[in-house]
């Protein structure tokens, strides 16, 4: 195994607002290993974006407030230590959206908005210039030469009149333009990791594609390890080596991509798998309950209201925590115990979690115990 770059160990933030205390995460654990692709799937609001955005240190606090918990960056406490977090952020990582309009400022050229980062990154003390030298090994730094820069990283991209593209206004742009351009400008201070969250999600099917290549390109040829969030789980299946499922600001099952897709244990994962046929063919159905209300959660497992295979007494009275049902494989479930086989945790699974079948995914009855979310209505995009 290889060493972890970034670890996420039981991290609990809140947020206050004028409706009260939302609990959001609710003891998060995560592990991206050197090197690896990550996806961290689930419905609409349960928390991926917060975990993100903490672990890129953007998260605003207030409103937040980080309860407990820790992050570490290739070992470095990086949560409680602002300072760290910013050097490691500048040095080490860089974060792509779903929405590059709102970090592409309207009145200025790309070219100009590309120098900027220069500038910005230049506030930990080093020149424009001399943090390209620094960086990409330059020998000079003037006007031609760091254009010349740009255009090579726009190219990268696989845009084909960079030239062209540097003196244009975002509003020129199509979607799909300005997401590359976000990339190249994601790649500018050549990270080691990169969170990736939703960055195709907008974008038209045909688009989709491309930049999702661009993006498993880069960071191959790089050897970059990524976090990717979405909803798409045929997207998370194609990209990444392990799989986080988080429901309700927890996890509740993680392993191998292969395995978390061909034998899911948690039954909500089995749900949101069963899900996808169903969304595929049928608009607007299946869709069932809702995340928790955050500001009242359930007691126990949050998943319990709408679980199949609820278990009154215990999943109600306890937080479950991850037991392991395969080899690097976990579930956070009262189902299993440690002492079983990874057999044995089939069998239950296959047992105990029944979810409506397909067939009857047009009645009432159906679309109040299928689970959905928006999960597969992003998939459909
Ligand atoms: N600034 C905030 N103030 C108050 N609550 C917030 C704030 N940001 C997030 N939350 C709460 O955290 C929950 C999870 O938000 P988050 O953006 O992480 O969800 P998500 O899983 O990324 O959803 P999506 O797939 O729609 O992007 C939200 O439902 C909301 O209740
Ligand atoms: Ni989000």
């Amino acid at each position: 195994m290889a060493d972890p770059i970034v670890e996420v160990d039981d991290l609990k933030i809140h947020f206050d607002t004028y409706e009260g205390r939302h609990r959001v995460l609710d003891g998060v654990n995560l592990t991206i290993e050197e090197g690896e692709t990550v996806a961290l799937v689930g419905e609409t609001g349960c928390g991926k974006s917060v975990t993100g955005k903490s672990i890129m240190g953007t998260l605003k606090r207030p409103p937040a407030e980080v309860v407990s918990g820790e992050i570490r960056y290739r070992g470095t406490e990086v949560l409680g230590d602002p300072e760290a977090h910013d050097r490691v952020k500048r040095e080490e990582m860089s974060m792509i959206f779903q929405d590059p309009m709102t970090y592409l400022s309207p009145v200025f050229t790309i070219g100009d908005i590309m120098s900027d980062i220069y500038r910005y990154s230049g506030e930990s003390g080093l020149s424009w210039p001399g943090l390209l030298k620094e960086l990409l090994g330059f020998a000079g730094g003037d006007e031609a030469e760091i254009r010349e820069r740009n255009v090579e990283l726009l190219r990268q991209m696989e845009i084909s009149n960079p030239e062209g593209v540097l003196d244009k206004y975002p509003a020129e742009l199509s979607g799909g333009m300005r997401q590359r351009i976000l990339i190249a400008m994601a790649l500018m201070n050549e990270p080691k990791f990169l969170i990736a969250d939703e960055p195709t999600t907008a974008l038209d099917v045909t688009v989709q594609d491309q930049i999702l290549g661009l993006i498993t390109e880069r960071v191959e040829q790089e050897n970059l390890s990524m976090l990717y969030i979405t909803h798409n789980l045929g997207v998370a299946r194609e990209i990444a080596d392990r799989i986080y499922v988080m429901y309700g600001g927890n996890i509740v099952e993680s392993g191998p991509a292969d395995r978390v897709f061909d034998d899911p244990r948690h039954p909500y994962t089995v749900g949101l798998l069963e899900s996808i046929p169903k969304l595929t063919g049928l608009e607007g159905s299946g869709i069932d309950g809702s995340i928790p209300d955050y500001t009242d959660p359930p007691t126990g497992c949050r998943f319990n209201p709408r679980c199949p295979a609820y278990m009154a007494g215990e999943c109600d009275a306890a937080d479950p925590e991850p037991v392991a049902v395969g080899d690097d494989h976990e579930a956070a479930c009262f189902l299993y115990d440690e002492s079983m086989t990874p057999e044995e945790t089939i069998a239950v699974a296959e047992r105990d979690i029944t979810y409506v079948a397909d067939d009857a995914a047009s009645t009432d009855d159906a679309q109040t115990n299928a689970i959905a979310g928006e999960v597969p209505a992003e998939d459909q995009q």
